[in-house]
């Protein structure tokens, strides 16, 4: 079973993907740290042609050894930087193998990212598109931020947010829209848990449905 998981920053769709593949013994991909780790390659980089070699050469050489320096992936500004080598669409061509081969691994897997269900996994059993309301994103962010220890200024937070869901939402060579047949899950006045469970029904109802040869809706 291969199920995808699309969203935009800080909506809990990695938490999701990630309990998802708890739950049913998958593995799981976050596709944004292909991107966050492209991003941290060329942060001394000057934005510009040179910018844009560099990124398209860093996804073309990119293993999973690249993934492991969580703290600094997962920082702001490498999520910054991340959307920026993402409208590249030579990065995109890059990093597009590798997610095919994780979701395409013998029983499946859970892939969280922006355009799993539209352009990486459009045969995806079961597609969610997670969101919640800006302020609760920011709020989230700024909480797990902090629990690392970083001083966080909500306001400049919020904008970057913002900025970088614009940034992705406009990407000419990106995908990030909600699929068709895409299950819409608002989490925005939901806990982890609850998120969790509502995804888990989700699924299953779909699944059986499947199972049953009917489409889901
Ligand atoms: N439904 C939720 N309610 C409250 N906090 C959440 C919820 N889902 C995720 N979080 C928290 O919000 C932060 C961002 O979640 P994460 O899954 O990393 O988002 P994303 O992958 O969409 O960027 C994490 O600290 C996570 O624990
Ligand atoms: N499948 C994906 C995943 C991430 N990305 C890009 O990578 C950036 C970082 O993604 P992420 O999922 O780690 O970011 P958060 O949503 O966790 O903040 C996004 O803002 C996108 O620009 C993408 O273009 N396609």
């Amino acid at each position: 079973m291969i199920i995808a998981v699309d969203g935009p920053a800080a909506s809990g769709k990695g938490t999701l993907a990630s309990g998802l593949a708890q739950h049913y013994g998958l593995p799981h991909l976050d596709t944004g740290l292909l991107y966050r780790a492209v991003g941290l390659a060329v942060a001394d980089e000057h934005e510009g042609p040179a910018f844009e070699a560099a990124a398209i050469a860093a996804a073309r050489a990119l293993d999973a050894a690249h993934l492991k320096d969580h703290a600094a992936l997962t920082t702001a500004e490498t999520g910054v930087l991340a959307s920026k080598v993402a409208v590249i669409a030579d990065v995109r061509a890059a990093l597009f193998q590798f997610q095919r081969g994780f979701a395409t691994q013998p029983g499946g897997a859970v892939l969280d990212g922006r355009d799993i269900g539209t352009k990486i996994c459009p045969d995806a059993d079961v597609k969610l598109f997670i969101q919640a309301d800006s302020k609760a994103r920011m709020e989230r962010r700024a909480r797990q931020l902090e629990l690392r220890g970083v001083a966080v200024d909500r306001y400049a937070l919020y904008h970057q947010i913002e900025e970088r869901d614009a940034r992705d939402m406009l990407n000419p060579n990106g995908g990030f829209f909600q699929a068709d047949d895409a299950h819409l899950l608002d989490t925005t006045q939901l806990g982890i848990e609850a998120a969790l469970r509502a995804a888990i029904a989700i699924v299953d109802r779909t699944m059986a449905l499947k199972a049953g040869g009917h489409q889901s809706s």
